[in-house]
């Protein structure tokens, strides 16, 4: 048995700082749980003046990678395309196990790291990479390997939920909201990575890889952000019993030539509000997985946050810190199913479509005409009197249809001249 183990800390930010604390505080129980000392030999940071709150200065360093050469567990939590991979990869080199919280790194390169880490027989673990501090990475990879995953739907986003409940709880509108969120500190001075739902895609396609045995990167991921949803359409989903969630989605599918493989997508989507993932509030998140077995799950928590990702941060490092004590390595990540990722288009869902017509007969036998030439099958349809008296607002739901299907239907009713406008497209998700 090793007499201790020497951890390197990269970055030393909101989540580093963290890591740092808990290292040093639980140093006992850790000491305990692994079956030896780990003990923190240094923190790779940009500027050694900068004072961090709890951290000892003499532990800095500005030469990240002399300190990833000496270490047996490295936990990567700078953020970033480059230095982390290169730095990452040299850490495999040199034998160490591997934590990392980047999932921007991991849903861009994710195979290559991998199969490094694999040719070396050393761990590369990344809890805090999906849905912060939620346990969701480990339980897709180890307690639901002997099941199918059906489908993931998850809220995985923390700002964006964030901004929807504040529009959906107070009337707010996007800029007003993201605005209260960037002073709560959830969201960046430039919101793009998570309200454009970057940061979501990137979790989407590490999930997806996970729950399908199969490599998704993010450039397969279909993604839409919330910056087009309005205060009024979130007062709509309201009054016909939903609330918007920006969702992040993986499920098997049958393309439209019989081939089975799964469809990743993020977007906005009416969630019914007795759905569990319709009561997820404020910057919280969840994933909800339905499992041919198990049927339906929930994991809920905390997405991120430093102590909440710190959390997760640790407890990888306690597992592979343990498979360092026994010898060997944890489970690895299965990539056997080979599913293709099936083309957008042919991604089949429920619609809500929100028109203004002309207020005169005839107008919605021309409007269900269209749908009808596209396939696509009404379920129910609601007017009601706009302000104007010879308009009227059209609430139109649609039974499940291919957004191919949807897409030429909306174009052609747009096309119509009774139609003034088409307020919103919305997807329906999880009824
Ligand atoms: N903050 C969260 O809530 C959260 C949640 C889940 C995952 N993550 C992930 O954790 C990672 C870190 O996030 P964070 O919020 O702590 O970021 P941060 O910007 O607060 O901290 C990053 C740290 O890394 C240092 N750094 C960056 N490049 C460096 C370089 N080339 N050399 C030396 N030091 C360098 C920075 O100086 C800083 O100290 C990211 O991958 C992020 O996606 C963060
Ligand atoms: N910006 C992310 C945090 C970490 O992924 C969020 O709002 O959930
Ligand atoms: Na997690």
């Amino acid at each position: 048995m090793p007499d201790k183990l020497k951890i390197a800390l990269l970055g030393c930010g909101v989540v580093g700082t963290q890591v740092a604390r808990l290292l040093t505080e639980q140093a006992d129980d850790l000491a305990s749980r692994v079956g030896t000392p780990l003990e923190l030999v240094g923190i790779a940071v940009r500027d050694l003046s900068v004072e961090r709150e709890g951290v000892d200065p003499a532990l800095l360093t500005t030469d990240a990678e002399a300190l990833v050469a000496g270490a047996d567990v490295v936990v990567e939590v700078m953020g970033g395309i480059e230095p982390p991979r290169a730095l990452i990869l040299r850490a495999i080199e040199h034998g160490a196990s591997v934590v990392t919280a980047n999932k921007a790194l991991l849903a861009q390169d994710g195979p290559t790291l991998y199969a490094a880490a694999d040719a070396a027989g050393v761990d590369l673990y990344f809890e805090a990479a999906v849905a912060g501090a939620i346990p969701i990475v480990r339980p897709v990879r180890e307690s639901l390997a002997g099941d199918t995953v059906r489908r993931v739907l998850g809220i995985v986003n923390g700002t964006t939920n964030y901004v929807l409940d504040r529009m959906a709880t107070d009337g707010l509108d996007l800029d007003q909201a993201v605005k209260e969120a960037q002073a709560l500190g959830y969201a960046e001075a430039d919101p793009t990575a998570d309200v454009e739902g970057f940061d979501a895609a990137a979790k989407a396609a590490i999930l997806a890889s996970l729950a399908f045995h199969t490599r998704v990167s993010i450039d397969d991921v279909q993604r839409e952000g919330i910056t087009s949803l309005t205060a009024d359409d979130v007062a709509w989903a309201a009054g016909t019993g939903h609330v918007i969630k920006l969702l992040a989605i993986a499920e098997r599918n049958t393309g439209d030539d019989g081939t089975e493989g799964i469809q990743v997508r993020v977007h906005p989507a009416l969630v019914p509000a007795d759905h569990p993932l319709a009561g997820v509030r404020g910057a919280f998140n969840a994933v909800f997985i339905e499992a041919e077995a198990a049927g339906e799950l929930m994991f809920y928590g905390r997405g991120a946050g430093g102590a909440p990702t710190a959390s997760a941060v640790l407890g990888d490092v306690v597992s592979v810190a343990r498979h360092r004590v026994l010898g060997g390595r944890g489970p690895v990540e299965s990539s056997y199913a080979d599913l293709p990722v099936l083309p957008a288009e042919a991604a089949r869902t429920r619609y809500q479509v929100r028109l203004e017509v002309a207020d005169q007969p005839g107008v919605l036998a021309q409007v269900a005409a269209v749908l009808a030439e596209h396939g696509v099958s009404i379920e129910a349809v609601r007017q009601t009197p706009a302000p104007d008296e010879h308009v009227a607002r059209l609430l139109i739901t649609t039974h499940a249809a291919s957004e191919r299907a949807l897409a030429g239907t909306v174009e052609a009713i747009a096309g119509l001249d009774v139609v003034r406008a088409v307020v919103s497209v919305l997807r329906v998700e999880g009824a």
